[in-house]
């Protein structure tokens, strides 16, 4: 079994445990459940930046990049350095992350909130609601294509964003819909943990022009980000590079100035 299949395998079994604990209509009381959207995918087509920039303690391609911040502090730091919006691994077994991160993130921040996890049931749409997300991201490898269109339709009735992330051609090709506004392309394999910006260039021309594009993973140079925008790259999804330092909003800040 690959790491992507043990993730979903243990996310199937811990959705199914939450949804017992936390029924949809404690979900539904959140005072965050009727707070609006705002939209990351405007958020990027008006930036002249486009930076998307993480939270993640640790990963299975990397296992510790950083466990001594406050998810505050990177939030605020973030949003002050320009961010276009943050992304906020809430898995904890790979990634030791919460849904409590995700609310003390938007406890701190206005700008838009990326809910990062591996969405497999419309109860966790519910959850990044209630936890004060605004976006979600829907992982095409483990998706069929009419699981992507009922997740991504549900969160759209949520007034949510969605980011779907593609690693190749064929789940490019299945995933194609209109209930989506940003396609993402992840430049690291998920079950390889290779990594190859060529992943974002080769993919590039076959994404429809009505949706915002992303490139994800292994960005870690002002050079990168010049060298993807040519093919279309509005948005940029930065982790680690920010967070294995001690001031992740500092970097984000310096790296923004520096690409401005
Ligand atoms: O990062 C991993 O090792 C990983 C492994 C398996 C599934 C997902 C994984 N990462 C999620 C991400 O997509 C990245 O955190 C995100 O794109 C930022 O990447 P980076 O800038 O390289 O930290």
């Amino acid at each position: 079994m690959n790491i992507l299949d043990k993730i979903i395998a243990d996310k199937r079994k811990e959705v199914a445990l939450r949804k017992q604990l936390i029924p949809v209509s404690q979900l539904e009381q959140s005072v965050l459940f009727d707070r609006k959207s705002p939209s990351l995918a405007q958020a990027l087509r008006d930036s002249d930046t486009g930076i998307i920039a993480e939270h993640k303690r640790r990963s299975p391609s990397k296992q510790v990049i950083n466990h001594n911040l406050n998810v505050q502090d990177v939030a605020t730091g973030y949003e002050s350095a320009g961010a276009c919006g943050m992304s906020v691994l809430t898995d904890g077994k790979y990634f030791g992350g919460s849904l409590d991160d995700l609310l003390l993130a938007r406890a701190s921040s206005s700008f838009p909130l990326l809910r990062k996890e591996f969405m497999i049931d419309e109860y966790q749409i519910l959850e990044a609601k209630a936890y004060g997300a605004d976006v979600i991201l829907l992982i095409a490898a483990v998706l069929s294509q009419s699981e992507i269109k009922s997740l991504s339709e549900f969160a759209k009735t949520q007034g949510m964003d969605v980011l779907l992330e593609v690693h190749n051609l064929e789940e490019l090709q299945k995933s194609i819909m209109p209930s989506l506004d940003m396609l993402g392309v992840n430049n690291r394999n998920l079950k390889t943990f290779e990594v190859s910006l060529d992943i974002s260039k080769t993919l590039s021309e076959e994404i429809p022009d009505e949706f915002v594009k992303v490139s994800e993973s292994g960005i870690s140079t002002i050079e990168a980000i010049k060298e993807l925008r040519p093919f279309g790259y509005q948005g940029f999804l930065i982790g680690e590079n920010f967070m294995k330092t001690d001031n992740p909003g500092r970097s984000a800040e310096a790296f923004i100035k520096e690409l401005k």
